[in-house]
């Protein structure tokens, strides 16, 4: 019940028109340290970063090679932990999460949209939109072939369901791994360096199609992008240097 009414809260509206979305942090890093060991040297990647990363946003990140960003997107999502500080989603440390908790969190909550697809060469490609969700539980086959449907239509390939991805150009590709994403029903996604592999007209399609699942769909995305171009298009661009926010 008290999540209802926290959700209501941020949804207000006046003569039937929506206001303005009231900030609701879904992902906050507080003093956030990466340091990176090995026998010769110690390489600090992310430098007491606070960030905050609120409901509805699409957030760009940019910054040159080698100053944390992508080191920032696997601590965001999940995938790696700080050498110090804390993260919180939707308001809770998730320290104070049990890690089948986190397991769930990290397969339900967040997508993962990667520059270089990272799609499987011999699935077709309705397999591989559905092959995440067989790790789900709860998800049957036939809801798993009705989700990765749905998402292919979204992405505008469901006449390419049965191609193999060799099959495809690098914009229809990163369509397949959106649409993988999508398929588990993300409320953010996490999107590192999604047109990197692409030329400017694939690249502009696929920023179509992310900032539609945002206006659209209200997902809340972060994107990592060495574009600038594509990130003025964005509601917020953060600058990194060295491991650290600069603006
Ligand atoms: N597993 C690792 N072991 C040691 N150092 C690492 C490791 N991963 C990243 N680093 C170092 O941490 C720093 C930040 O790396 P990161 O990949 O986050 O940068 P980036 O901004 O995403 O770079 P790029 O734009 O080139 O992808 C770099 O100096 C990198 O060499």
């Amino acid at each position: 019940m008290e999540n209802i009414l926290a959700q209501s809260a941020v949804r207000l509206q006046t003569n039937g028109a929506p206001l303005a979305t009231a900030s609701q942090p879904v992902i906050q890093l507080r003093d956030i340290e990466k340091v990176y060991q090995t026998k010769t040297i110690e390489t600090v990647a992310l430098n007491r970063v606070n960030l905050t990363i609120n409901k509805g946003e699409f957030v760009s990140i940019m910054g040159p090679s080698g100053c944390g960003k992508s080191t920032l997107l696997s601590i965001m999502g999940l995938l790696d932990e700080p050498t110090s500080g804390v993260i919180e989603l939707d308001g809770r440390p998730v320290q104070s999460y049990s890690d089948k908790e986190l397991a769930a969190l990290r397969n339900h909550k967040i997508g993962f949209v990667f520059q270089s697809y990272h799609l499987i060469n011999d699935l077709t490609v309705l397999d591989n939109v559905e092959l995440p969700l067989l790790y789900r539980p709860g998800v049957g086959g036939k809801e798993r072939r009705e989700r990765a449907y749905a998402a292919l239509d979204k992405v505008g390939l469901s006449a390419r369901t049965n191609h193999f991805p060799s099959q495809l150009s690098g914009g229809q590709r990163q369509r397949v791994a959106i649409a993988r994403a999508l398929a588990g029903r993300p409320e953010i996604i996490l999107a590192d360096e999604p047109t990197g592999n692409l030329d400017s007209v694939m690249g502009e399609e696929i920023m179509d199609l992310l900032l539609g699942l945002n206006r659209e769909d209200g997902t809340t995305i972060v994107m990592v992008t060495h574009d600038e171009q594509q990130a003025r298009r964005t509601e917020r661009l953060i600058r990194f240097f060295d491991g650290s926010q600069v603006q």
